[in-house]
């Protein structure tokens, strides 16, 4: 469906993304993660043509969106900010948004406002910043475009509505062949709902793996020693330490054949405890130095 090549772009002289390539396949969510500053809404802005890389290309069912820009009616980003339709009232987004998206359903969309309590009469300007994101995601999805981009799409949202977004993304997705394409710092969110995750590290995809994949090569333990945490064992490449309270450690191991586990419980811990492993944990191992201890 989506095929990104190679795909760099310099701002201001600094390479903010550096050579990407990934594919997005019908039907899929799929998960951006990376530290702040990474480049994600970069390329997500690169992706659906706001910005013009230096070099590569990005082809939606064959045609590059930067040389048949008529292919990007297939695809909707809804931005972090969305700003850009503060001043419109909603009639007049709904007659933009036919204008651009031919297959945009305005029943669709109207139930959809009904559906998450939004007040037709009000501008847009006049949401608040929750209601403003909830209206985003309502006339994404009401485009029935093959491809929805969100970036940072809960950001604002209460609890409540948050659940239910998340619950109307994935029967959308199940319902028929929408992708969506995710940006978020909400790593339990992005968890319940992605089907592979992309990790951004300085400008490039440093991993793109099935969640479940992902969560295999680790195993997250708690221990606890009589006395600090084995040099032996703190040395180790494999042992990433997530959090200590006290003596109690808990470490996060490359461990696929259990070699690091025997290794740990040959030094007598008091309590070895396996734990589930997070999505979290991945990112603070993958990304987090040892800066988050
Ligand atoms: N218009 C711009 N002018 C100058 N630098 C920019 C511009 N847009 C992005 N950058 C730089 O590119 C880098 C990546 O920014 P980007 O917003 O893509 O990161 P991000 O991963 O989305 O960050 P966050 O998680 O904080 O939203 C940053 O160093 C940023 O300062």
């Amino acid at each position: 469906m989506l095929r990104v090549q190679n795909l760099s772009k310099t701002i201001q002289g600094h390479k903010v993304l550096d050579n990407i390539s990934f594919e997005i396949q019908p039907g899929k969510i799929i998960g951006l993660v990376g530290r702040n500053g990474v480049g994600k809404t970069t390329l997500l802005r690169t992706i659906v043509g706001i910005l013009t890389p230096n070099d590569g290309d990005t082809c939606f069912e064959g045609q590059s969106i930067y040389t048949n820009p008529s292919i990007k009616q297939h695809m909707v980003f809804v931005p972090d900010s969305p700003e850009a339709l503060k001043n419109y009232s909603i009639s007049e987004i709904v007659k933009l948004y036919e204008w651009m998206y031919p297959n945009f359903d305005p029943n669709y969309f109207y139930s959809l406002l009904e559906k998450f309590s939004l007040n037709q009469g009000k501008k847009i300007g006049k949401y608040s910043k929750g209601m403003k994101a909830l209206f985003s995601l309502v006339l994404a999805f009401s485009t029935k475009a093959k491809l929805i981009i969100l970036d940072e799409p809960t950001d604002g949202l209460d609890v409540i509505i948050k659940k239910q977004i998340l619950r109307y993304v994935l029967e959308e997705v199940s319902e028929g062949n929408t992708s969506i394409l995710i940006s978020s710092h909400r790593l339990d969110e992005l968890e319940q709902i992605t089907d592979t995750i992309m990790v951004m590290k300085e400008g490039r995809i440093e991993s793109h793996n099935e969640l479940v994949d992902m969560k295999s090569k680790y195993k997250k333990i708690q221990v606890v020693f009589k006395e600090n945490l084995p040099e032996s064992i703190e040395v180790l490449d494999e042992v990433k330490q997530i959090n200590q309270i006290g003596r109690v450690y808990t470490l996060l191991l490359s461990d696929k054949n259990d070699d690091i586990s025997q290794l740990i419980k040959k030094e007598q811990p008091l309590l070895f405890e396996e734990l589930p492993i997070t999505l979290e944990d991945i990112f603070v191992a993958k990304l987090g130095g040892e800066e988050h201890v």
